[in-house]
Order: C-alpha cells, then sequence, then structure tokens
C-alpha cells in the first residue's frame, strides 16, 4: 500500500516535470526514452498483418507482441495516455479495442466494424494520440488528424472523448461543426493538431480559410462512414480526401457495413486491415439488448405512443419518428398533455445551441422522453438509455441497428420497440430476419391502452398554431413514406390517410397533390413517375411551398416556442396572431381540407371534438391514464409469441446489404435547407469560380445564381443585416447581371487581398515565435536551467500562473484545485494547459475569445491537453503582442470598411 503510495506521488512529481520543460518548449530526456522505446515496441510487436487480433492467444509472445493484450496497461501507450485512460476509468479492452488497437497503433490503415456501443471511439482516438505524441507533434506543425463524422452532436461527443484521452498531453484540438460563426472559427483553426469535424464545415474553412494548411496530416478518421455517405456527404468527402496528403494514416469505423462503405474503403485505405468483429456473433443487436415489435394501425399509433409513455414514467426513453415535422408536432402535443415525465425532442431543425443543450440534458436526466429523428441513431453515446421505441419503421435494417443500438451500450441492457403498420410488416421483418435481429411479437394491453385523440383534438380545435404543425407532421409524414425505395415495405396508396389524420386530432384530411396522382390512373404512378412528372411535380411543389415556410419557420421555431412556454398561446385560431400564423394563408391552400369519402366520417367526429372538449379535463386526465403513473411497463406490453430468428449464417449475409440514401429526407440535419436560401455573395474570392457556403456548410455558387436571378430588393436588405450580423459576407443586388457581377467581384477582390495580407501576417507570426523560441531554448541552455518564459500574446493573467507552476507545481491535485479556483472566479486567467476539465479555449489566449469561465464542459470547441507551451522571450512576446493587435486592428477596421462600403453600393443601387 505504502509503495502505491510511493509510486503515486512519485508519477505526480513527473508529470508535474514534464509539465514543466513542456511550458519552456523542450521535450524532456524521459520523454524522447519513451518514445524511442514505444517505436521500438511497435516495430517489433505489432500483430501480422491480415490476422485478429481477437484470436491471438494469450502469452503468446509475451515477450515482444502486443497482440494479445487484454488491458489498456499491456499496450505500447505514452504514459500520459495510460494515465488519462486511468483517470477516467478505462481498464479493460473491449473486443473491438482489442482487435483494431494493435493494428491501427502499428500505423496501419483499419477498416473496423463492431456493434453499436462496443467502444469503437477509442479504437481511433487513441492512435491518433498517440501518433502525435510520437511525431512530438506541437502546433507550429499545423493539423495532425483529422476525424470526420456525419452529425455535430456525434462529433461534440467525439471531442469529449479526445478531452479524456488527450487529458495529460499537449495537443491542441478543435470542433469544427457548423452553427457558429465561420470567422471566429477562422481564427484558430490553423494552430489546431487535431480537429473533429462534420464534412460540409470542414470543406468550408479547406477552401476558405488562409493558413489552414493540411498537407502534413498523419492521420485521418472516418467515423459512421456509410452515414456521412448516406447523408449525401460523398462529394464533400471526395473534394476533402483530396486536399489531404496521401501519405497518412486512415481509419474508417462503422457499425454496419454497406456496399458505399467497401467503395468508401477502397477508395481511401490503402492496404487495410478488415475487422469485422462481430461478424461472427449470432446477432448484430447488443446481447443484452431485448428487442420486440407490434403491429398498429396507423390510426392508432399516437395512442400507443402516448400509453407507452405513460405506462414508462420512471424510464429514459428515446422515440423515433420520421420526419422533423413529425418530431415537432408529437413533442408539442404531448407536452400540453403533460404526461408526467419531462419530454425534450431532438431534430434538424432546431438551431444548434438548443440540439447542444438537448443532447446534454437527455445525457444527464434519469427518467425523460426523447423525440427524434435519425439524427439522433448513430452514434450517440446517451447513458442509461432504458427504452428504445421505433414508432415510425426505419427505412432499411441499418437504420433499425443504429436506433436499437443507443441502448444497452457497453455493459448495459436495454429494449427495444418496433412499431410496424400491417402493411409495413412483413416486408420489414424480412429484412430484420435477414439481417439477424432477433424479435419477439408483442402486443399492447387493451387494459392499460389510453387514447389520446379525444385530448388532441380538442387541443388543435382551439391551437391553430399546433393545429397547422399537425397537417405539417401529417403530409411530411406521407411524403416520407412516398420517398422511401423499399417498396415491399413502404407503400404509400397502402396508408389510411384519412384514420391518420384524424388520430393526430385534425378534423379534416389536408388535400395532398402528390397522394392524388400517385394513387390516380390504373394502378397509380411510381414514384419515380410522379417526381419526373413535367419536371416539377406536384411533390416538388409541395416540398418546396413547405419548405418556403419552414426557412420562416425555423428561425422562428425557438422564440415562438419560448413565447409558448411564456403561456403566449393566444395564437388560437387567429390566422396572422403570430409572424408564424402569417403564413397562415398560404399553408391553407396547400393543404386545404378536402371533400372526400373520409370527410364525412370526420364531421361525423366533430361530435367527439366538442364532447372532448366538454370533458378536456377529464380527457386530460383520462389520457393522463387516471392514475396510471406506474411504472409497470410490461403490463401494457404483452408477449404474443416469441419469434427469434437466429440462425447463424455467413459473413456477408449478416450485414445485409442496404440501399444507400432514400431520397429526399429533408428532416436530417438541415441538408436540404438551402432550396429557396438567399443567395449570398461571399467576399473573398479573385473569381466567381470559388465555393462560398452558408452558415450550415451548403456549398453556393453566387455568381453565377446571383448572374441569373438577382436577390429582390427585399432579400437583399434582409440579407445586407444578416451579413452586417455574421460580419462574413456581403449581399449585393444590382438590377442587371453584368453590373451584380461586376460589383461583386470587386467585393471579392478586396477581400480577398486582405486575406492574403492576413496569410503574410500569420506567416510572420509563426516565424517570429520560431525564432523566439530557437532563441529562448539557446538562452536556456546557456543559463543551463530554468527560465520562467511567456508566449506571444499571453494575457497578464498568466503570470501568476507562471510563478505557481515554476515554483511549486509539483502536486496535480493542487494545480487541479487552483484551476477550479480561478474558473470559480471566471477569469480568463483561469485558463491554463490541460490538467484541466474546462481548458477549451487552449491556445487561443490571444484570441479575446469568449470567457473560459462562460464556456466549460457544456461548450467544447477548442481544448488544449496539457500545459500551454509558454516558449516565447518576453520580449519578443511584447513586440509579437502589439504587432498582432495592430495587425488585427487593421483587419477588423478594413472588414468594417468593406462591408459598409459594400451596403451603401447596396442602398444606392436601391
Ligand atoms: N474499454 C472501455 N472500458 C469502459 N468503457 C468503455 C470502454 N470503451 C468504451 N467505453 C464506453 O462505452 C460506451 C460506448 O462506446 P462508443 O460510443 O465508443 O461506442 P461505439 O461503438 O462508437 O457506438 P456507436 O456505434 O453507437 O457509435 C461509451 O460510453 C464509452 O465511454
Amino acid at each position: 500500500m505504502a509503495g502505491e503510495e510511493e509510486q503515486n506521488k512519485k508519477r505526480k512529481k513527473g508529470h508535474a516535470q514534464q509539465h514543466q520543460l513542456k511550458r519552456q518548449g523542450r521535450r524532456s530526456y524521459k520523454e524522447d526514452q519513451e518514445i524511442a522505446e514505444l517505436e521500438q515496441r511497435l516495430r517489433e510487436g505489432a500483430p501480422p498483418r491480415g490476422s485478429n487480433p481477437l484470436a491471438a492467444q494469450e502469452g503468446a509472445g509475451a515477450t515482444t507482441s502486443y497482440a494479445a493484450a487484454r488491458t489498456f496497461d499491456e499496450l505500447p501507450l505514452s504514459q500520459y495516455t495510460k494515465d488519462s485512460l486511468k483517470k477516467y476509468k478505462f481498464v479493460t479492452l473491449t473486443a473491438v479495442q482489442r482487435a483494431t488497437l494493435p493494428h491501427a497503433l502499428a500505423g496501419r490503415d483499419v477498416l473496423g466494424a463492431a456493434k453499436t456501443g462496443s467502444g469503437k471511439t477509442l479504437s481511433f482516438l487513441i492512435p491518433l494520440v498517440e501518433k502525435l505524441y510520437r511525431a512530438k507533434w506541437t502546433r507550429l506543425d499545423g493539423l495532425g488528424a483529422l476525424v470526420l463524422t456525419p452529425t455535430r452532436e456525434l462529433a461534440v461527443q467525439i471531442f469529449e472523448e479526445l478531452r479524456k484521452v488527450g487529458h495529460f498531453h499537449d495537443l491542441s484540438a478543435g470542433l469544427l461543426i457548423g452553427g457558429k460563426a465561420v470567422a471566429e472559427e477562422a481564427a484558430r483553426v490553423h494552430r489546431m493538431a487535431m480537429l473533429v469535424a462534420t464534412p460540409g464545415r470542414l470543406l468550408q474553412h479547406l477552401d476558405e480559410t488562409p493558413g489552414f494548411d493540411t498537407s502534413g496530416l498523419q492521420a485521418l478518421v472516418l467515423d459512421e462512414a456509410d452515414r456521412i455517405l448516406d447523408m449525401g456527404f460523398a462529394a464533400t468527402l471526395d473534394a476533402i480526401v483530396a486536399n489531404l496528403p496521401r501519405e497518412r494514416q486512415t481509419l474508417l469505423f462503422s457499425a454496419t457495413q454497406t456496399k458505399s462503405v467497401r467503395d468508401l474503403a477502397r477508395l481511401s485505405l490503402t492496404d487495410p486491415e478488415y475487422l469485422a468483429v462481430h461478424a461472427e456473433a449470432a446477432t448484430p443487436t447488443p446481447l443484452k439488448l431485448q428487442q420486440a415489435y407490434m403491429v398498429v394501425d396507423l390510426g392508432q399509433k399516437m395512442d400507443v405512443m402516448w400509453s407507452f409513455i405513460r405506462t414508462h414514467l420512471k424510464a429514459k426513453t428515446i422515440i423515433f419518428l420520421s420526419t422533423c415535422k413529425q418530431v415537432r408536432f408529437v413533442f408539442e402535443a404531448f407536452r400540453k398533455l403533460r404526461p408526467g415525465v419531462p419530454l425534450r425532442c431532438l431534430h434538424g431543425g432546431l438551431k444548434q445551441a438548443r440540439r447542444t443543450s438537448v443532447f446534454y440534458e437527455f445525457c444527464n436526466e434519469k427518467a425523460m422522453v426523447l423525440i427524434a429523428t435519425d439524427i439522433a441513431a448513430r452514434g450517440l453515446d446517451f447513458p442509461t438509455v432504458d427504452w428504445v421505441v421505433q414508432a415510425d419503421c426505419p427505412e432499411d435494417a441499418a437504420t433499425y441497428i443504429h436506433r436499437v443500438g443507443r441502448t444497452a451500450r457497453y455493459m448495459a441492457s436495454g429494449r427495444a420497440l418496433l412499431l410496424l403498420l400491417p402493411s409495413e410488416r412483413d416486408g420489414m421483418l424480412k429484412l430484420l430476419e435477414d439481417a439477424k435481429v432477433p424479435l419477439t411479437q408483442i402486443r399492447p394491453n387493451p387494459a392499460k391502452q389510453q387514447a389520446v385523440t379525444p385530448a388532441l383534438q380538442a387541443l388543435l380545435s382551439k391551437d391553430q398554431e399546433l393545429k397547422d404543425f399537425a397537417q405539417k407532421a401529417l403530409t411530411a409524414y406521407l411524403r416520407s413514406v412516398f420517398l422511401q425505395p423499399k417498396k415491399d415495405v413502404f407503400d404509400v396508396t397502402q396508408l389510411p390517410v384519412e384514420d391518420f389524420a384524424a388520430s393526430i386530432g385534425l378534423a379534416s384530411t389536408p388535400k395532398l397533390r402528390f397522394l392524388k396522382r400517385v394513387k390516380a390512373g390504373p394502378g397509380g404512378k411510381s414514384r419515380e413517375e410522379v417526381i419526373e412528372m413535367g419536371g416539377r411535380s406536384a411533390l416538388e411543389e409541395e416540398s418546396e411551398e413547405e419548405e418556403e415556410e419552414d426557412g420562416e419557420e425555423e428561425e422562428q421555431e425557438e422564440d415562438a416556442a419560448a413565447a409558448r412556454r411564456a403561456g403566449a398561446a393566444s395564437t388560437s385560431g387567429r390566422a396572422g396572431a403570430t409572424p408564424a400564423a402569417g403564413k397562415k394563408g398560404k399553408r391553407a391552400e396547400a393543404a386545404e381540407p378536402e371533400e372526400q369519402p373520409g370527410a364525412k366520417k370526420l364531421k361525423g367526429q366533430d361530435g367527439a371534438v366538442k364532447a372532448a372538449k366538454k370533458a378536456n379535463g377529464a380527457a386530460a386526465a383520462a389520457v393522463n391514464g387516471g392514475g396510471g403513473d406506474d411504472d409497470d411497463d410490461d403490463d401494457f406490453l404483452v408477449v404474443k409469441k416469441r419469434d427469434v430468428f437466429a440462425e447463424p449464417e455467413e459473413e456477408e449475409r449478416l450485414m445485409k446489404e442496404v440501399a444507400a440514401a432514400a431520397a429526399g429526407d429533408d428532416d436530417e440535419d438541415g441538408k436540404k435547407k438551402k432550396k429557396k436560401k438567399k443567395q449570398k455573395i461571399k467576399v473573398g474570392s479573385v473569381s466567381g469560380n470559388r465555393r462560398v457556403f452558408d452558415e450550415e456548410g451548403n456549398a453556393l455558387d453566387p455568381l453565377a445564381q446571383l448572374a441569373k436571378e438577382g436577390l429582390g430588393e427585399e432579400g437583399a436588405a434582409a440579407a445586407a443585416a444578416e451579413a452586417m450580423s455574421a460580419r462574413e459576407g456581403v449581399y449585393v443586388v444590382a438590377a442587371r447581371p453584368e453590373e451584380r457581377f461586376k460589383i461583386a467581384a470587386d467585393l471579392m477582390r478586396r477581400r480577398d487581398k486582405e486575406d492574403r495580407a492576413r496569410l503574410k501576417q500569420l506567416k510572420k507570426e509563426i516565424k517570429l515565435e520560431k525564432k523566439a523560441r530557437a532563441r529562448a531554448a539557446a538562452g536556456l541552455e546557456e543559463q543551463g536551467g530554468v527560465a520562467t518564459l511567456r508566449r506571444a500574446g499571453e494575457d497578464d493573467s498568466d503570470d501568476d500562473q507562471e510563478g505557481g507552476s515554476g515554483s511549486g507545481s509539483g502536486s496535480e491535485e493542487e494545480e487541479e484545485e487552483e484551476q477550479r479556483e480561478r474558473r470559480r472566479r471566471g477569469g480568463r486567467g483561469g485558463r491554463r494547459g490541460g490538467d484541466s476539465d474546462d481548458d477549451s479555449e487552449g491556445s487561443d489566449e490571444d484570441d479575446g475569445e469568449e470567457d473560459a469561465g462562460q464556456r466549460g464542459h457544456k461548450r467544447p470547441e477548442v481544448a488544449h491537453f496539457g500545459m500551454a507551451r509558454k516558449d516565447a522571450g518576453a520580449s519578443a512576446a511584447a513586440a509579437m503582442g502589439a504587432a498582432g493587435a495592430a495587425s488585427k486592428a487593421a483587419a477588423g477596421s478594413s472588414l468594417a470598411e468593406q462591408e459598409a462600403m459594400a451596403l451603401k453600393l447596396l442602398s444606392m443601387r436601391r
């Protein structure tokens, strides 16, 4: 025991010394020695190519090979990484980690496939951090490692995990995910050794940010590769990969392997190790996951969902729906009915800040219902989810597997329920059977079922906005079914639309032109026929009308929701009472009630509406189960028959190849929201060929578009105002295309000149810093020891840090306590190297960025692991600080001038 304490003390002292040295810009002899030893172990003990280390016998080749490692300690990892892993209680390797880490650490390309929740994230993060550590990477070396992932939430989560692995390291890392000012990111991106990014935003920086150099990249990770492709990022990915050096290590991970992933692997990996860890497993889903399905009519779905929530009040549940409009409606409606458990929603239409806060809220709650689109289906690691309910049928087996993978993660158990319509039953069960997903059929217990429809009808009859949401939800759902490529599962003509409309509280069914056309004619029209009909099909028209409205809607969504929450729900029945309601005229046109057979039946239900209205309180009580707040979930779900499809088959058949993208999911991550957006000119290009992007990372083609259309006065005014606030682009309007070209080109030329000046300044700064570092190192050697050195641009608050750490930073706890105290005080000086969990600003002291105290754990954007290097001489620092400030001031004023000038031009033109 005493020995262990002694060892701990020694290790901590060692860390403090290492950090001290790093602050002085040097690697210790011990570090150099460790790196040399690691290199040697990696060279001599790497598993044979083509082998699966999972099969390696424990003890075999124990002297050199680490292929049989079962714990992180047995792997050739730096002490920093080992200590970081220990700190976060990662001790034993999971199967995928045992299989992939030995190869990936040896520098090989890896294609890894393993079940959801099996620990793939550490399998790629550890090799990245280790690689840069062994390469003695510094922030002057540019971007060293890049992780690409499909969604922002996933990126945030990976970044959090990276902060853990890199806790004791001295590496800066950044998060590039859009939804934030590009300019703010651009100022820091060139200093990051590691980046976690979504593809659109990364490409934007590659194209637009001067000084962002990827030529030295050592390693690339494509996480959830099939999803990246499914989301339509294939071209973006190509463009990104084309910007990266060929000589690099590439790791590609996914829980499901599709043909598109294998194609991607062929193109981006070199001589890879294929490690499909659970390929031999009897089922592709976690073993501790209990899965069931229930056949329900479309008109019963709302009741089943509601009853489920009401009978699982103590559970943490995710309910998946197909589109964001459905999510919005169900969330708003159920929230108003107060089910007795907190509800949240997550979909691509929400602003990023809201998405992030929902993500964290759901992580932290024990009992909560998250209603979500497939944006939450992949990769997200919410702890302790009890139930995954797929209220809408997934598009394929892979999506099913990813959705259920949000529960039963790592060692935990979990339960999943799939609702199938009678028309979907056979087709979907066949797909799942082929994929070896074990399912049991269950049915709802009628005694426990609670009808929510009367309460919904009552709500909608007095809440115009909610009614509007309901109509849009219905349209969006039908459209999504229609657009599904698997016609043996999804057949929109089979759906009882009127029943569905009634069940969600609508007194009549919205008119749907595309549906009419599909149903028209012998046998109806195929999806392709409808889409191609006349170039602009009814489907597209409808979709455009909706999207046009939605652009406005999304901007208002948050405010409207806040207003609603504040009790300002006086919109009932008054078109135009809110900005959103102002669109009702158009909406009514698009989805005006149709007199059709079902209408009669619905009219008949008006009585029910009235009755429900009258008994609103009682209805609410009824839907609330009349005291049914029990948690007896199994009372509601009754096992009908066991039906386990668990015949082992070949690997190829295990993960059945699934169709790539289902066309037109307009609800994912806002990726199609660019339609009808005002066109934006980014000032900063020499010619019109350069790609520019909007905030979401959608590529725009400003000059060509502008030449064709122009913006119209109103659009331009709004756009100009937006541009002013974003400070990153200027909109131009002019009567004639050639004028518009000229104005845009002039502005772009000027901004580009400024870009070049900034780049030059940046290079100068780096050069100066290098020189200062060399001088400082020489000085140190002459003095033969310790000196307190400062880096350019560091603020005064670092002074006491230096003093403190220079004199007595022997104890890590002391440092952390000191750090916490500084955070409590909330000042910028509260930040220091990576011994803190909150070092999210890392090396950005001189950026004049947000307060570290305000950022904290919830908003990780940039992290700097380990101590910030303080490696420049004081005089050089002062000089460079002054130069930097001057150049920033110059840049700032010239940007402002340009924008002012552009706006002046605009108003002149108008
Ligand atoms: N060796 C380990 N020991 C303990 N916990 C671990 C280990 N490896 C991973 N975990 C934890 O297991 C959980 C799931 O890991 P991770 O998110 O990496 O899974 P995944 O395979 O990427 O899942 P998905 O396919 O859904 O993205 C995380 O909370 C992670 O911290």
